[in-house]
């Protein structure tokens, strides 16, 4: 069968990561990604192999920098069954009716409007509601954490309500211009924080409200959940739940995994490229059951826990796997994606 072709438009944080997650894929072929700026991280896409194009105005700053481009966006969208929008939020709308004028489909971030898309996405969660759909959004990363463990806890309990708080890194580690540097931000201060909205874009009956706080860390944000389930269930039957649900990891704090630090250096241990962690972290000492009451404390690596959202995306809209299952497979493998404890 026909390899999908993938154009990868905005070349960032996230851009950069799906692209290399597509190189690895057996079924797709990455086509081009479109850059704005002729800088160092076009640089070394050129001399990785990354074949590189631009906006139709910038072609020239790039001639001018002698670095390569095979054409504009245009160029590369005349070539593409899909393209993943990767540009910063609120950019991607804008590109839509280019997209749409190409009869490209197309896969937008969590930074988007949930209106950017057919369906907001979460694999574990509604998969099959993508398949076929001209756009999808990925939700951000906060949301995809949350899904990931709320779709887990679905399989062996109804859940009642859901309340969580987000603490959230200030900035990406490349970023320099935010902050803050030395306070505990609420994010925002009117309760509550966007996130529940955004888990309703992909389960709109469940009961949810989060809260959030910004603090000065840039390795990941953290989650503290409470939960409540219409019938009790034992601690056991969550701890074998969340360990088989893919994408997990539990981290067992006896063995010092007690913090984000502790998480991205073992991360590093592993040789994992820029120490990204697209799985899920459950701390396997913070799930507590009280009666019918559910806690845990789990942490996101923003800059990774989307990616294999966006290879599944790309797929359920080429009907390239049927079940969420098949398409895990393949991610999982190819991305070296783990799940159950640590180590
Ligand atoms: N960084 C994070 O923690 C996460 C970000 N997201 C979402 O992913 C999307 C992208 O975010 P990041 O990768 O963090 O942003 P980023 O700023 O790191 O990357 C965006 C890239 O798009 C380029 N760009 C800017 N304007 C463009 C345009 N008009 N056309 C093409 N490219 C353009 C920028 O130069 C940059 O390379 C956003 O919707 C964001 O909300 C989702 C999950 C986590
Ligand atoms: O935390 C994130 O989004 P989210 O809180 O909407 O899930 C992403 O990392 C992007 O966050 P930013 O808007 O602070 O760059």
């Amino acid at each position: 069968m026909a390899r999908i072709r993938v154009a990868v438009n905005g070349f960032g944080t996230i851009g950069k990561r799906v692209a290399e997650a597509i190189l690895k894929q057996p079924d797709m072929e990455l086509v081009g990604v479109v850059k704005t700026k002729p800088d160092y991280v076009a640089k070394h896409a050129v001399s990785s192999g990354i074949p590189l194009y631009t906006l139709s105005d910038r072609l020239d700053a790039f001639r001018e920098k002698n670095i390569p481009v095979e054409g504009s966006l245009e160029d590369l969208l005349e070539k593409v069954d899909v393209v993943v929008d990767a540009t910063p939020g609120g950019v991607g709308k804008e590109y839509k009716p280019l997209y749409e004028r190409f009869g490209v489909k197309a896969i937008f971030q969590g930074g988007e409007k949930p209106e950017v898309a057919e369906v907001s996405f979460n694999t574990l969660c509604n998969y099959e509601e993508a398949l076929g759909k001209r756009s999808v959004r990925v939700v951000s990363c906060n949301t995809t954490g949350l899904l990931r463990s709320i779709c887990s806890l679905s399989r062996i309990a109804k859940i009642k309500k859901v309340r969580a708080t987000m603490v959230r890194r200030a900035s990406d580690p490349k970023e320099v211009k935010r902050g803050p540097v030395n306070a505990i931000v609420p994010n925002p201060v009117k309760l509550p924080s966007h996130h529940a909205l955004d888990v309703k874009t992909v389960l709109p009956t469940l009961d949810i409200v989060t809260t959030a706080v910004v603090v000065p860390t840039t390795l990941m944000h953290v989650h503290i959940v409470f939960a409540e389930l219409e019938d009790q269930v034992s601690r056991e039957d969550i701890v074998a739940t969340f360990e088989q649900t893919p994408r997990i990891l539990l981290a067992d704090a006896s063995l010092g995994l007690t913090s984000t630090a502790d998480l991205v250096e073992y991360a590093r241990d592993l040789g994992r490229k820029r120490y990204d962690i697209p799985e899920l972290v459950i701390w396997l000492d913070s799930i507590a059951v009280l009666g019918r009451e559910v806690m845990w404390m789990q942490a996101v690596h923003q800059e990774s826990i989307v990616v294999p959202e966006n290879i599944d995306a790309i797929r359920a809209v080429m009907e390239a796997a049927k079940s969420a299952e098949e398409t895990i497979r393949i991610t999982d493998e190819t991305l070296g994606i783990m799940h159950g404890r640590i180590p």
